[in-house]
């Protein structure tokens, strides 16, 4: 490193530009060192983790550790049936009901933005087929527990299990199942033909959530304790569908409003000390996944210091070639990474100020910092966490003392008195307070107040417990249980009652809900906000990688969704970066760690490459028809090191590739995916994001595109107009010209200027390639050229080429301009 430092600095001193490279060669610097210190540190190192992770299911494995398992509430969300089919739906919600868990510990809330009768339908004849479906999964512990993913599974089921009465059991089932899916479909087919009247209920009444802009909030349990058992007679999980109410004029915060909604209902109908968050096109693969989590959320060594375990979203239904790099495997496994196309291409084409380099400490990285960040799907979740509390101070070993204020109130007896009394303050207060819909007495949770939140919580006046979480008195009692439940004597129509009070429109009111609790506002990607909100309150997270897949999802496979897809995640980290939770500046003297901000910084500002990626896409070709090379000239000794520092990055990379398991196939469509997404995604949401800041326009959120039931890869094919698809193409072809034009111009002039040509041709070649997933793409099936698209590229490329030339001062070689505009006017 010190050695590169110093190569570095007597490398750049003598060429042109030498202050701007030789800061960004500092920077690099800075980036080698931090790798180099996370590999000397065991603790961070990627294979230490491993074998903590080892160590803790491994204990499970021999201890069946923890023993005593604790209640777990199960969110998912939908909201446009149409492009989210209840049939995905209802096979996350099967996954979830069978899970591998006690009964009476598990609830699944369902909440519906749509608010269609549809989903309603599609839940409750859901509901139905669970009753047999749960007990043939735990009779023969079946994977995965969705149906759809569990009979698509080509595998000899006959193989392992011995079970002589399985194969009757699986034939019937999946009669049952095929029945049920019929049942679903015609459900769906239904829901066409009753658009305008809206739908009716079975008395004839017209269903609430006829209009998905304003309809009050519906509440419906569909399962539960005291409800219906299975098939065999035993107890299911809850099931609970939750519509929140919705108002026109009232901004409804999409899916983090939905979270928060559910947090609230859930916290009135089971309130479970732990919380799980499912896409509703993700579902349960490995019925054990819950049970790795409570490892983590219970270990003592954690300390309850955990807010929540994340796990990798693996997908179904990816092509072979994974085009467009949706599975995200670098992401996902490899620890750090370098972004390749920077050192090469930018160390090369040394444009002084403009040159940087992207080094990410990616999920498994981070594990060994402060945690992965939150992706929105598949995290387990402490309930307390989600309230805006502090992470519980380390305890200090007792003997010594320390006199910090933090650790003070714990000990230290006259501010004692004063909790107390201010604990007696609340009990008149709630007391006052006590309306017909209040289930909870205070003296019943008296006894829950312990421990470190509710430490926090008793320091905390009954005013401004309500200024945080709003006016419901028996959601505000729950939050002081630290372990969550709910009194026995609570009388379930009560409960209800109050649900729908805490999913009314108004009742997030100057209240800290999305502000400080709950799923934050504010961007539409609330995942890394929610996340980055709780490491800078000083928790740490965990990344869970079960050996096998603990959650699926769908992913868009075409071209144009995948590029709206990564435009909305682009977006949404533009947002953040201009808003007051822009990690550069937001949450110092918290407990976030340096490197996560790092990363987290790194996670808002990617977007902004695309600026420079951008020119670095086009200056291979202004190169080749200028005839101008944009790279210095340097010494043999110089280009020795350049050539070093090349291998050493690619050699870092590829080390950290080996450990995270991921090939080189992945690794490289991840890179050609980085610059597509980059020059259309990416700048789009730049675009987009300082509208949004400078003139206050909206985007909408538009919900990612799912991929049918038929399994086929039609939809990879499928192709669909969007302006996104503009810059590639004008790359892409000004590319492709300029390496025509060169070789022309080499043929014209003979032997000599060959030479000097293959290092530009090099540099297209290398934008051309990596662009080339999506030029197959672009073209898909012949017939669907789309003549829109190229029509507008041509002409963009050939305006920027025709003025490049025209202001060129140094152009002076007149035969290259006439090859250009000869070229251009055919
Ligand atoms: O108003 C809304 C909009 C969306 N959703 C739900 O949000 C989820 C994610 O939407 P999807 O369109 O599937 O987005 P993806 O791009 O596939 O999702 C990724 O990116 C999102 C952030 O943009 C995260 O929230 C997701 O968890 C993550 O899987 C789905 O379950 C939707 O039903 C709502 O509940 N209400
Ligand atoms: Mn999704």
């Amino acid at each position: 490193m010190i050695l590169g430092f110093f190569f570095h600095y007597r490398l750049l001193h003598p060429v042109h530009d030498a202050y701007g490279l030789w800061v960004t060669s500092v920077i690099c610097e800075i980036w080698f060192a931090i790798s180099w210190i996370l590999d000397q540190f065991p603790k961070w190192c990627p294979v230490r983790r491993e074998t903590y992770l080892d160590r803790l299911s491994l204990r499970y494995e021999k201890e069946g550790k923890p023993t005593e398992l604790a209640s777990i509430d199960i969110f998912v969300s939908t909201v446009d049936p149409t492009k989210e089919p209840p049939l995905i739906t209802a096979n996350t919600v099967l996954s979830i009901l069978a899970v591998d868990y006690p009964v009476d510990k598990v609830a699944c809330y369902v909440s519906d933005d749509g608010a269609a009768m549809l989903t309603f339908e599609a839940l409750s004849e859901t509901s139905e087929f669970a009753r047999k479906w749960v007990p043939f999964c735990k009779k023969f512990s079946i994977e995965p527990r969705a149906p759809e993913w569990y009979f698509s599974q080509k595998i000899d089921y006959l193989k392992n299990k011995v079970h002589p009465a399985f194969v009757k059991h699986r034939r019937a089932m999946k009669r049952e199942y095929e029945e049920f899916k019929v049942r679903i479909n015609s459900l769906v087919s239904m829901a066409q033909k009753v658009p305008e009247e809206g739908w009716t209920m079975q008395d004839g009444t017209p269903w609430p959530g006829n209009n998905v802009r304003n309809h009050p909030g519906m509440i419906q349990v569909l399962l539960g304790h005291t409800g219906v058992h299975d098939i065999e007679g035993n107890e299911l999980p809850r099931l609970v569908y939750v519509s929140r109410e919705k108002r026109p004029g009232f901004e409804h915060h999409k899916k983090a409003g939905a979270m928060n909604a559910l947090v609230r209902v859930s916290a009135v109908i089971s309130n479970a000390p732990y919380l799980l968050n499912v896409d509703c096109d993700h579902y349960i693969n490995n019925s054990k996944a819950l049970r790795e989590a409570m490892c983590f959320m219970m270990d003592p060594s954690l300390g309850k210091r955990v807010c929540y375990v994340q796990f990798p979203q693996r997908f179904d239904g990816i092509d072979r070639h994974d085009r467009y790099s949706n599975r995200n495997i670098v992401f996902f496994d490899v620890c750090i990474h370098f972004l390749f196309f920077f050192p090469s291409l930018l160390f090369l084409l040394s444009l002084g100020k403009l040159i940087f380099q992207m080094k990410q400490i990616n999920m498994r990285g981070l594990d060994g910092i402060q945690g992965p960040i939150y992706v929105g799907t598949g995290c387990v979740f402490r309930r307390q966490a989600l309230y805006g509390y502090d992470a519980p101070v380390k305890k200090k070993p007792p003997g010594k003392t320390c006199n910090c204020p933090r650790c003070c109130c714990l000990c230290c007896g006259s501010r004692k008195g004063k909790k107390v009394k201010q604990r007696d303050q609340k009990k008149k207060k709630m007391k006052h307070r006590e309306s017909s819909n209040q289930i909870y007495a205070l003296e019943t949770i008296q006894g829950g107040i312990k421990g470190i939140y509710t430490e926090q919580a008793s320091k905390t006046s009954p005013d401004e417990l309500e200024k945080k979480f709003g006016q419901s008195p028996v959601f505000i009692a729950s939050t002081l249980l630290e372990n969550g439940g709910i009194p026995d004597e609570a009388r379930p129509a009560s409960l209800l009652n109050e649900a729908i009070q805490v999913i009314s429109c108004d009742y997030e009111d100057k209240t800290d809900w999305g502000k400080e609790v709950g799923w934050i506002y504010g961007s539409v990607t609330e995942d890394i906000l929610t996340g980055f909100k709780m490491h800078c309150h000083g928790w740490r997270s965990v990344y869970c990688i079960p050996k096998r897949p603990a959650f699926k999802g769908s992913a868009p496979i075409n071209l144009s969704d995948r590029l709206h897809q990564v435009l909305r995640w682009a977006l949404g980290s533009v947002e953040i970066f201009f808003s007051k939770h822009c990690p550069v500046w937001y949450g110092y003297g918290g407990g976030l760690k340096w490197l996560e901000r790092f990363s987290y910084i790194n996670s808002v500002v990617y977007p902004w490459t695309s600026i420079p990626l951008i020119i670095y896409c086009t200056l291979p070709a202004i190169c080749l028809l200028t005839g101008k090379f944009i790279v210095p000239e340097i010494s043999n000794y110089a280009s020795i090191v350049f050539m070093a520092l090349f291998i050493s990055i690619a050699a870092t990379g590829i080390v950290e590739m080996r450990w995270g398991g991921v090939g080189i196939d992945d690794w490289w469509r991840n890179e050609q995916f980085w610059v597509i997404g980059g020059v259309s995604s990416h700048l789009f949401a730049l675009f987009q994001g300082l509208l949004k800041v400078l003139a206050g326009v909206n985007t909408n959120f538009t919900v990612t595109s799912k991929a049918g039931d038929d399994g086929e890869y039609s939809e990879l094919y499928l192709f669909k107009w969007t302006s996104l698809l503009i810059p590639p193409t004008t790359l892409l072809i000004i590319n492709i010209v300029a390496v025509v034009v060169g070789i022309s111009d080499a043929i014209n002039n003979g032997y000599e200027s060959w030479g000097p040509l293959f290092g530009k041709l090099f540099f297209a070649l290398w934008v051309i390639v990596h662009l080339y997933p999506f030029l197959k793409g672009l073209i898909g099936k012949k017939d669907r050229l789309p003549t829109i698209i190229l029509v507008w590229s041509i002409l963009l490329a050939s305006l920027l080429t025709l003025s490049w030339v025209r202001i060129n001062p140094f152009l002076t070689k007149g035969g290259l301009v006439l090859e250009v505009c000869g070229l251009d006017c055919d």
